[in-house]
C-alpha cells in the first residue's frame, strides 16, 4: 500500500480502539519491552505519547525503566515543526513537561543530552515486513536517524502491513518493532 493509504487507515484502526482494549493493547507492549536485553544500553531515547491520537503510552515504559534500571538515562525529543528537526533531553519526571500545540508532551527545564542514545524508540502509523514505517508525514524520525548508528526500535499496536510500496532513499529502517504479540527482528 501507498503512504497515504496506510496513514489513513492506521488512524481509523486506532481511533476506533476503546479505553478497555487501548488499555490492554498497552499493558501488552509493557510486557514485550520487558522481554528486551537491556544490559549493554545506558541510555534510552523514547518518544511522549500524544494521548488524544491513541499512540502507545510510552509513560508505561518510561514509569517501568525508572523502577527497574535506574541507571539507564532517558532521553525525550522535543520537535520544532519549523525546521522539522528535534532536540533531546534528559528526562527525569513529568512534572517538567507540558504539550505543546500538536499535544506533544515536551521538557521545558530539562538538560539537553548531547550523546547518541543506545537505543531508540520510534513512533509510527504503520511499518512493513522489511521495516520500514510510516509516521505522520514529516519525515522528523527519518532526519534524527539518518547520521547515527544507533538501535532503532518501531512501537505498533498493529502487526505489519506487506509492503510500503513508495518507500524513498531517506527512509530508515527499523531494527525490530515491538507488538502486543511479539518482538519482530528485521535482521
Ligand atoms: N509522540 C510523538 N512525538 C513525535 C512524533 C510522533 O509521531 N509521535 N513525530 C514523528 O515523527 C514527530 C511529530 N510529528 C508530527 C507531525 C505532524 C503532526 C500533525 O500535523 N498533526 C495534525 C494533524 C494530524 C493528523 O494527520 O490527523 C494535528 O495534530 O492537528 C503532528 C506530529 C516528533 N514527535
Ligand atoms: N533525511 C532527510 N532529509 C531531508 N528531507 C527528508 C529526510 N527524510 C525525509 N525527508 C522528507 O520529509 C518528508 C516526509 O517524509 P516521510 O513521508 O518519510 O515521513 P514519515 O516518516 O512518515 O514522518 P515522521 O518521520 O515525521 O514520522 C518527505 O518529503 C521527505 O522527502
Amino acid at each position: 500500500m501507498l503512504k497515504p493509504d496506510l496513514r489513513k487507515q492506521a488512524l481509523a484502526k486506532r481511533s476506533a480502539l476503546t479505553a478497555q482494549e487501548l488499555a490492554m493493547l498497552n499493558e501488552s507492549l509493557l510486557k514485550q519491552f520487558k522481554t528486551l536485553d537491556l544490559s549493554n544500553i545506558k541510555s534510552i531515547h523514547i518518544f511522549l505519547p500524544i494521548v488524544h491520537q491513541k499512540e502507545p503510552d510510552t509513560f508505561l515504559i518510561i514509569d517501568w525503566l525508572q523502577e527497574n534500571h535506574p541507571g539507564i538515562e532517558i532521553v525525550v525529543p522535543k520537535a520544532d515543526f519549523g525546521s522539522s528537526l528535534m532536540s533531546h533531553y534528559s528526562f527525569k519526571d513529568k512534572q517538567d513537561l507540558v504539550n505543546n500545540h500538536y499535544h506533544i508532551p515536551e521538557p521545558q527545564k530539562a538538560k539537553p543530552f548531547t550523546g547518541i542514545p543506545d537505543l531508540v524508540i520510534v513512533p509510527l502509523l504503520a511499518f512493513d515486513v522489511k521495516g520500514f514505517r510510516v509516521g505522520y508525514g514529516k519525515g522528523f524520525y527519518d532526519r534524527f536517524l539518518e547520521n547515527i548508528n544507533t538501535q532503532k526500535i518501531g512501537l505498533s499496536f498493529f502487526d505489519a502491513t506487506p509492503e510500503i510500496i513508495d518507500v524513498h532513499l531517506n527512509d530508515i529502517r527499523l531494527d525490530k518493532c515491538i507488538t502486543p504479540t511479539g518482538i519482530i527482528d528485521f535482521g
